[in-house]
């Protein structure tokens, strides 16, 4: 028998079954440890069929169950991959955009809304499609392609209901509310004080998903291929624009993305861990009255995590004006007395523009490099250490992501050093960090910006004046705090 270049064999003469099985003892050992670590805490596992909450997530928001949760993950994916046949998964997946299309489109239908008011017991389709102008035969398809999925349940023939991952797209809002805001102002108003799921869901589901669309026709085009322009993309295409991403979302008709784009930013901190914006850097430890600038802050939602454990600490955020306006809003709703007290100012600035900001302790770029191809990141990079003083550290807090493959070049730099998950689990624990890769593609469409290695981090630092000193990392969560001195 042939073996194909790189099989991650158990053995010299990999066994299948031998696969299988390892793979299998991988689920049952973290299922053990998720039980015994949690009944150490006397807490519960969340059930799939109550609806989600923060509160409730607490048990799977424990760093060992997280860790757990990702390794069976990773296997029961993998397992699936090796138990099916090659030819019914390559169609599955060609074939899944049919998934997000759906997601979309149950979200914009108000479905969630709708079935919330109905209670567990869910309501039939006729009901539902109420909450909307669909038709309900093919919102009945629709929303059986999610239950197959493991979204909503299909409780009785086209009866529909909320499980605990359909429950995370409820706006909390009344469909009557819904409805009637729908016909007099912009449907982007639908997610303002709501958690940002759903206003996450319509941004991935409408103008990423329709520019993943024509991401071939751009990497095949000799026009667009190599470009390492944000007016270059497969969206430049898709919604025949040449302005970036940005600007683009300011345009006018695009008003309910851009409000729902903020949003998105600031329910996107529901990802991860409550509070994950303190770990891994010592903001404790930075001195009385030391400056914070938040380099493409948004409406500051970090910040505000920030002003809120570290009172200590001052706070510049900077972004584009409209951003600007929307954060006003924001910090006067939720935190009145920041800006007054002048512990927090907001700050119009283009992150391509010299730093004006010369004396501060730290630069926090968060989800900003991966926005932007290199020769724009090194701009932003190089704006920053021309203002930086000798003591001023930088913070990016972006994805990093893995090679599916072991790699362990980088390892000498500190925290750089990955647990590695057991074999035959992939180094970069496979459909368990899937969402970064997916999120990497997603900014190659809408902005030609990309989701980063260390080492391409590190390589713009080095080349912007910046010395990596410290990475913040962990196995479950992608996301990582890249630390750097001036060099
Ligand atoms: C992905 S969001 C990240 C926001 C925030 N750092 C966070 O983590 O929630 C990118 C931010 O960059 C801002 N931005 C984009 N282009 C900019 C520019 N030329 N100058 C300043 N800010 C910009 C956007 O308005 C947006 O708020």
């Amino acid at each position: 028998m042939i073996w194909l270049a790189g099989s991650p064999a158990l053995s010299d003469t990999p066994d299948p079954l031998a696969e299988l099985e390892a793979l299998s003892k991988i689920i049952q050992d973290s299922i053990e440890s998720i039980k015994s670590s949690l009944s150490s805490k006397n807490m519960d596992f969340p059930s799939p069929y109550t609806p989600m909450s923060l509160e409730s997530e607490a048990a799977r928001m424990q760093p060992e169950v997280d860790q757990a949760c990702a390794m069976i993950t990773a296997a029961a994916y993998q397992l699936i991959s090796d138990v099916r046949s090659p030819m019914l998964t390559i169609v599955t997946v060609a074939t899944q955009y049919a998934l997000s299309a759906s997601l979309g489109i149950a979200t914009a239908a108000n479905v969630p809304e709708a079935l919330r008011e109905a209670g567990p017991k869910g309501a039939h389709v006729v009901e539902i499609a109420k909450a909307s102008s669909i038709d309900p035969t093919k919102l009945s398809r629709v929303l059986r392609v999610l239950a197959t999925n493991h979204i909503f349940l299909e409780v009785a023939p086209d009866v529909f209901a909320h499980n605990r991952i359909s429950s995370c797209l409820d706006t909390g809002k009344s469909v009557e509310t819904l409805l009637a805001s729908a016909t007099t102002i912009s449907p982007g108003t639908k997610h303002v004080n709501t958690t940002g799921i759903a206003a996450g869901i319509g941004h991935c589901t409408d103008e990423a998903l329709k520019s993943a669309a024509y991401l071939q026709d751009a990497l095949l085009d000799p026009a667009f291929a190599c470009s390492q322009e944000p007016t270059e993309t497969a969206r430049n295409l898709a919604f025949e624009t040449n302005t970036a991403m940005f600007e683009w979302l300011e345009k006018e008709g695009n008003e309910h993305r851009l409000l729902r784009f903020g949003i998105t930013m600031e329910g996107a901190k529901q990802a991860s861990p409550p509070n994950a914006i303190m770990e891994g850097f010592d903001w404790q430890g930075l001195k009385k009255n030391s400056l914070v600038v938040d380099v493409g802050g948004g409406i500051g939602a970090q910040s505000m995590t920030l002003v809120q454990h570290f009172p200590h600490l001052r706070f510049v955020i900077q972004d584009r004006e409209s951003t600007v306006e929307e954060a006003i809003q924001f910090w006067d709703r939720q935190l009145p007395g920041a800006r007054s007290t002048g512990k927090v100012v907001l700050q119009i600035h283009d992150l391509f523009a010299p730093q004006p900001v010369c004396d501060a302790a730290v630069y926090l770029l968060r989800n900003i490099i991966h926005d932007w191809p290199d020769k724009y990141c090194l701009q932003i990079l190089r704006h920053l250490r021309k203002a930086a003083t000798s003591d001023t550290r930088l913070v990016i807090v972006d994805s990093l992501v893995s090679y599916a493959c072991e790699d362990r070049s980088l390892e000498g730099i500190l925290g750089a050093r990955r647990v590695v998950p057991p074999k035959p689990l992939l180094s970069n624990m496979g459909h368990a960090a899937a969402a970064s890769y997916f999120t990497d593609i997603q900014m190659m469409e809408l902005l030609n910006g990309k989701e980063r290695t260390l080492k391409e981090i590190k390589d713009l630092m080095e080349a912007s004046g910046w010395k990596v000193v410290q990475i913040h990392q962990s196995l479950a969560f992608s996301t990582a705090k890249v630390i750097g001195t001036p060099a």
